[in-house]
């Protein structure tokens, strides 16, 4: 059988994206690995498919999942890919789009220029529901990594996320310590993993080793979080460019119990089909 797929990335963020609602597709472990190979597959850091709704008032349900093969809960690069997606190829002619995932409904706003900006919807601050152990809540966390003690900020957004802060982005030890962290006990769910350099309270450099793919060029939600933390620990404003190895993404979030929205673009690169 052979199925048909679009290759799109977010800023160097690169997914295969599937029509699942009129293609028949079972995201199969091995399968999705397969696909996600960069020498024996199609090569992504994450695939996505687009199915029919199931959440109330969404038009559609989009699920992810990681180069290892694990379904996850949200990816923001993802969501702009999708929008351009259920568009270009005719499943929808609106400009906004309500959208169902495993982690709740966002929603989706075609811009012009190739951008999408989207609401995030609320993130969460609550250990137990990031999922991270720890008995209170706090802007920062202490965490022993390797026998050193590291500070850590922890967010979900609809995935776990770790924010550390470093000096000079270049430098950072995201090959070292991202693995270790990625896996860290203290994360029942595993976690994502960012290291940000504030340059001012409007500006952030980011770069995130991935839950279940490694270092990206770049992580939406992984902007998301670390400008909650930012903001969580003092050093950010209400609105702010978060510059990733492969381009800017611009976030807005008023404050704990707001929503957050994400702005930035999405492209598809070719159209292929596979043998299943
Ligand atoms: N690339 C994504 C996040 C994809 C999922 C993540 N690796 C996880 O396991 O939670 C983004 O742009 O947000």
């Amino acid at each position: 059988m052979k199925l048909r797929f679009t290759k799109m990335q977010g800023l160097g963020n690169d997914f295969v994206v599937f029509d699942a609602i009129s293609q028949s597709i079972d995201p199969d472990p091995t399968w999705i690995r397969h696909l996600a190979d960069r020498r024996f597959g199609v090569g992504c850091d994450q695939v996505l498919l687009v199915e029919p709704p199931r959440l109330p008032d969404t038009d559609f349900q989009y699920r992810i999942f990681n180069a290892d093969g694990s379904e996850v809960e949200q990816c923001g690069n993802g969501a702009r890919c999708f929008a351009r997606f259920v568009r270009d190829r005719g499943l929808t002619d609106k400009d906004e789009i309500p959208v169902g995932t495993a982690a709740g409904a966002i929603r989706l706003y075609l811009g012009p220029n190739d951008q999408v900006r989207v609401d995030m919807g609320v993130p969460i601050l609550e250990p137990v529901r990031i999922p991270f152990i720890a008995d209170t809540q706090a802007s920062a966390y202490e965490l022993e990594v390797d026998d050193r003690r590291l500070t850590v900020g922890a967010v979900s957004m609809g995935n776990p996320h770790a924010v550390l802060l470093v000096e000079d982005v270049d430098r950072a030890p995201v090959e070292r310590l991202g693995p270790l962290i990625e896996i860290h006990p203290r994360f029942p769910q595993r976690v994502n993993v960012g290291f940000m350099q504030i340059l001012d309270p409007g500006h952030a450099r980011l770069r995130v080793f991935e839950r279940g793919a490694g270092e990206t060029l770049a992580c939406g939600t992984g902007a998301c979080a670390a400008m909650v933390s930012g903001q969580m620990r003092g050093l950010l404003e209400d609105r702010v460019q978060v510059k990733l190895p492969g381009g800017d993404l611009m976030i807005e979030w008023p404050g704990p119990g707001e929503t957050l929205w994400m702005t930035g673009p999405a492209e598809s690169v070719f159209h292929g089909e596979i043998e299943r």
